[in-house]
């Protein structure tokens, strides 16, 4: 068996994470991978209630600082329930954001500080980073304008923030890209699901056995 390997996805708003695990999960299942697909903030119980907290639309006065310490323990208690047990048992991770979401978002755009984002999240995480990182490359805009047509989907605290602090949030992403340029790959988001799906599915297969 092949060493069981944490994967991550990450992107701004509306980037088609969701859309394309769902697709990896049903060909890995065909392919007989042993894995499990999870998400962040949340996947586990304590970690759903933390997400209702952060996101709730209404919690607008949440400290900055707050709003980061929640998702690293949000963090903490999935990765203590979930991922870890999970590896340990020889199974792949594809979790939809991880640590890159607190960089990007807390660190840069929120003007916390990369380093100092980092460094809450190093003891959150005792240094397990992933194995690989997608990164979904879209515009702000296109994010935005797809979670606008997606009338099933009740927009969150974040989702309501302006296009200023979106755009930080890319910017955020390029830096964080440009710390860890080998373990994080990006993917063009703006082309079709298909298209995004078939380079999905060929750095999983360039990368590991899968
Ligand atoms: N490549 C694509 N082209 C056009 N529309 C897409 C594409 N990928 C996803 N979508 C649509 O965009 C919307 C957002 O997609 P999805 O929920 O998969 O994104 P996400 O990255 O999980 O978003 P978020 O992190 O904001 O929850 C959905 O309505 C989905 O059908
Ligand atoms: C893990 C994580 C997430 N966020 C933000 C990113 C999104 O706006 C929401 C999660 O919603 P999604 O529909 O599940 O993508 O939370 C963040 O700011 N920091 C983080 O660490």
């Amino acid at each position: 068996m092949s060493k069981p390997l944490f994967i991550t996805f990450e992107g701004p708003e509306g980037a088609g994470k969701t859309t394309i695990i769902k697709r990896v999960e049903e060909e890995l299942n065909r392919r007989d991978v042993s894995f499990i697909c999870t998400r962040e903030p949340g996947g586990i119980d304590i970690a759903e209630q933390i997400r209702s907290v952060i996101l709730h639309p209404q919690n607008t006065s949440m400290d900055g600082r707050t709003e980061a310490l929640l998702y690293a323990a949000a963090r903490r208690q999935h990765l203590a329930e979930k991922v870890f047990p999970a590896l340990q048992n020889g199974k792949h991770v594809l979790c939809d954001r991880f640590i890159d979401s607190s960089l990007a978002y807390q660190g840069f755009a929120r003007d916390l500080g990369i380093d100092e984002v980092y460094s809450i999240n190093r003891f959150a995480t005792e240094d397990r980073m992933p194995d690989l990182t997608i990164y979904f490359d879209l515009s702000p805009e296109v994010g935005l304008s797809r979670i606008d047509d997606n009338t099933d989907r009740e927009k969150n605290r974040l989702d309501l923030e302006k296009l200023d602090f979106h755009k930080k949030v890319q910017e955020g992403y390029r830096r964080v890209i440009s710390m860890f340029p080998e373990r994080i790959v990006k993917v063009n988001a703006e082309q079709s699901i298909e298209a995004v799906y078939q380079d999905v599915i060929c750095i999983l297969e360039e990368n590991f056995q899968i």
